[in-house]
């Protein structure tokens, strides 16, 4: 199920304005790959190309090229909407759909791709809602709103949702930032569990989190505000911790700015 992701001299725009400017990568399948970086430097617009959310915007679009185990996302005929299925996203506020029922979130993804059995879509749901260490916590109402569960159960929720309809790839824009540390820390384990089966992109501003979810860490900067967002580099969360090749990238995990 997972993939890998070759990201080549990717330039991203809103209009005129160049948010980010040549980005080449690549992330590993089944492993945590987080994006850090000041304010501003391109991460949330780097995260949303990667799933073709960012043309979205009226005016936005990128240049370059994206590669899922091989295949150009921005290649002719490709349907956005069928990349989004395959690359899912979790965002920074956890968004259940307000009048749906527990339930119905998690298999709202799955009615919109086709026509499932109850017994199928019964299946579907205590799967995803155990993968997103839910199950327990709500297997006696799944017929009550979403919207009625803690933030940090609607975020586990969201990511429910999204792990349903088994994409191959997980984006996460800051999916803790609105939430409790103990939340946070289920999120945290969930993470580590989820990468047995999907590659995950995370942006986080949280430097332990990178530190502790992460098995590749990328750091982003622009060089002045209305510049571009660069990728200054990208390597093992370990040694970009310890011994960064980047004096920036020092900088920024000492907390020296940023
Ligand atoms: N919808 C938009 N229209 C125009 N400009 C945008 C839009 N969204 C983001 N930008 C600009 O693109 C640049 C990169 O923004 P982006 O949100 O990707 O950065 P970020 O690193 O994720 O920031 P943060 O850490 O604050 O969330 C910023 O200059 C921002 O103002």
């Amino acid at each position: 199920m997972s993939k890998r992701i070759d990201i080549n001299g990717l330039s991203a725009y809103y209009g005129d304005f160049k948010a980010i400017d040549g980005i080449s990568m690549h992330v590993e399948p089944k492993s945590v790959t987080a994006f850090i970086g000041p304010s501003g430097c391109g991460k949330s617009t780097f995260l949303r190309t990667v799933n073709r959310m960012h043309e979205v915007t009226p005016g936005a679009r990128v240049e370059g090229e994206i590669r899922l185990d091989g295949e150009d996302l921005y290649g002719p005929g490709v349907d956005p909407v069928g990349v989004r299925r395959v690359v899912g996203m979790v965002f920074q506020r956890p968004n259940p759909f307000p009048t749906m029922s527990v339930y119905e979130n998690v298999a709202a993804g799955l009615r919109l791709n086709g026509s499932y059995k109850k017994r199928e879509l019964d299946d579907v749901v205590e799967k995803s809602l155990r993968g997103a260490n839910l199950w327990n916590e709500v297997k006696d109402r799944l017929n009550r709103p979403g919207s009625g569960l803690s933030g940090g159960q609607q975020q586990r929720l969201c990511i429910a949702r999204a792990i349903a309809v088994e994409p191959q790839v997980l984006l996460m824009d800051e999916p803790c930032s609105a939430l409790d540390p103990i939340s946070t820390l289920a999120i945290e384990d969930l993470m580590a569990d989820l990468k047995e089966r999907f590659t995950i992109v995370i942006v986080t501003h949280n430097m332990q989190q990178a530190a502790r979810v992460s098995d590749r860490t990328a750091f982003f900067n622009l060089s002045a505000v209305g510049e571009p967002g660069r990728l200054v580099e990208v390597g093992d969360t370990d040694k970009i911790f310890s011994n960064p090749d980047e004096k920036a990238t020092e900088d920024y995990i000492s907390g020296r700015f940023g």
